[in-house]
């Protein structure tokens, strides 16, 4: 079998007419298609309860963009039966067939790019860069599981130390039937990549993907049956977490889970799995990848154009909705003033509307975020100074209008916890030693950056700026498959690790066979 190096699939960036017009014609395709219904799928087969999961467009939410099959505990175990079923077989199956299947489901993406995108400027309110990115990841996902995959397979993958009198080998087995729970934010690459990772080298999933994100999720599972991933290995299981999302993790016959969500969420899940059932007959192994609080630091021998520039791409991108985005900026004292100045000038030139416009910001994704960030700037405008910002916008959709704070104490709320919107908190240091101090006087660890021209203190930051993913001059948003493995450090999450060389580690056990001849 020949395997063509990886290649991070291209981010368009729409400046090209063809480009914009295969858009157009796909949100045309795609609005056609909206309020539909889409059941949910277990062993392969469609199923449906009587109950359903509308979803709404957070740019205008009066407009449903289709309703899924609500699961509930009965579906739940029936997808667990048939996950355990499929094992059987798929864990049989050689390694370069399984890595065909994820091949060929990133050719049919990358076929369906602009419809795929399409759905998600309807569903979570994505802009169309934005859109097409989540896409491009989700092949890259794909396209990269299928060819890392191949190097666990087999004795030659775990070199051994050879012993008189021995024949020693050790190889990597799948885990067995497993739970991935989702985000709503990036609800075709993470959505994807939690099911490949795992499936990958063996294991068989049930999908739990987030309310806001249920269409799309559907789309994911169409390409994977085309693509011939046999009933069972895939299950899709639209639900409310608390009910159907809690009952897979508490199931005795869950053998794993891969979470990507709130901190909150995150250990109520480690909690929950870490206590055995009776008949539970391991020990449930859990990836969890939670939220952020992600700083930018900003030194007096920076650029300051590019700083601003990369600051305001890390804080609005998809408006604030990124574990990875920026929320907080650090400034020393000399330089604070002027980059405040570049950095408000740009944000207040940012257009906020409707997704299916291509604005630089859609909507924040539903009614209860935007109460929640709402809120949050209501608190800060008692914890610093409002310099942009602050309210909600015009029209029918969920917007809110790119945000800035000065003055912000480091350990003031607005600092502290995540708020998941266009709300950027900075804080002022009076130098660069104290803003390291600041940046990692917090309880996450996921993203960093920092601006500066001074090579000891990038050296100094690179191994003292305690997060899983730390960036120097550049935004700290938009980390690429097999080039920036991403994951975070403390409360963070497990540092699992998405799109990096070790990442399937986490779905495998290893087994050590020894004959004496
Ligand atoms: N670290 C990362 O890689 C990463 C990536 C994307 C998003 N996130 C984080 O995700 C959060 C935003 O996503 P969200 O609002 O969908 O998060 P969330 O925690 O509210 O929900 C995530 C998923 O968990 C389910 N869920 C909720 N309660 C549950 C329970 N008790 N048991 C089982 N499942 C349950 C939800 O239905 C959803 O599918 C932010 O905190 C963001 O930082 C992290
Ligand atoms: N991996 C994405 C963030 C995912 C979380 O929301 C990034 O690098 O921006």
């Amino acid at each position: 079998m020949t395997v063509e190096p990886f290649k991070n699939e291209p981010i368009l960036l729409f400046q090209d007419e063809a480009e914009r017009k295969a858009m157009q014609a796909a949100l045309a395709e795609v609005k056609a298609q909206l309020g539909r219904d889409y059941p949910l799928i277990i062993g392969g087969d469609k199923v449906v309860t009587g109950d359903w999961l509308p979803s709404h467009d957070p740019s205008d939410p009066a407009r449903l963009v289709g309703r899924a099959a609500k699961a509930g505990p009965a579906e739940a175990d029936a997808a667990l039966e048939a996950a355990w079923k499929a094992f059987e077989t798929w864990k049989r199956w050689p390694q370069e067939h399984r890595s065909r299947v994820l091949w060929k489901a990133a050719a049919i993406m990358r076929r369906r790019k602009f419809e795929l995108a399409a759905w998600m400027v309807y569903e979570v309110g994505k802009n169309w860069v934005e859109a097409i990115a989540d896409v491009a990841e989700a092949i890259d996902f794909l396209d990269y599981y299928g060819r890392i995959a191949l190097n666990l397979k087999g004795p030659e993958a775990v070199p051994l130390h050879p012993y008189p009198g021995e024949d020693n080998e050790a190889f990597y087995i799948p885990l067995g039937a497993g739970v991935s729970i989702s985000p709503w934010n990036f609800p075709i690459a993470i959505f994807t990549g939690m099911l490949a990772g795992p499936i990958a080298v063996g294991n068989t999933v049930v999908a739990k993907p987030a309310e806001d994100a249920v269409v799309v999720a559907y789309k994911v599972f169409e390409v994977l049956e085309e693509a011939g991933l046999p009933p069972g290995v895939a299950n899709l299981l639209p639900g409310i977490g608390e009910e159907v999302g809690a009952h897979l993790v508490a199931h005795p016959d869950t053998r794993f889970i891969t979470f990507t969500g709130s901190l909150e969420v995150g250990l109520i899940i480690t909690e929950t799995a870490a206590k055995r059932i009776p008949n539970q007959k391991w020990i449930k192994r859990v990836v969890t990848e939670l939220g952020g609080k992600d700083a930018i630091l900003v030194d007096e021998t920076a650029d300051l154009d590019l700083a601003a520039q990369h600051i305001v791409a890390s804080a609005y991108g998809f408006s604030g909705q990124k574990c990875s985005a920026a929320s907080r900026l650090i400034v020393v004292d000399k330089v604070h003033d002027l980059l405040m100045e570049k950095v408000t000038e740009r944000s207040e030139k940012l257009v906020v509307g409707p997704a299916e416009e291509n604005p630089d910001l859609g909507p924040v994704i539903n009614a209860e975020q935007e109460a929640k960030v709402l809120k949050y700037i209501e608190i800060g405008k008692n914890e610093g100074q409002l310099v942009l910002g602050g309210e909600k916008l015009e029209g029918p959709g969920f917007f809110i209008a790119p945000t800035v704070f000065t003055g912000v104490d480091p350990h003031a709320r607005i600092a502290q916890e995540e708020i998941f919107g266009p709300v950027l908190s900075t804080i002022r240091v009076k130098d660069f030693d104290e803003g390291l101090e600041v940046a990692n006087a917090t309880r996450y660890g996921l993203t960093g950056g920092v601006f500066s021209k001074s090579r000891e203190r990038l050296e100094r930051a690179r191994y003292e700026f305690h997060v899983g993913n730390l960036y120097f001059n550049r935004k700290i948003t938009g980390a690429l498959v097999g080039v920036q493995p991403f994951g975070g450090f403390n409360l963070s999450g497990t540092d699992s690790k998405a799109g990096g060389p070790d990442y399937l580690h986490h779905f495998v056990q290893m087994k050590s066979v020894t004959e004496r001849f």
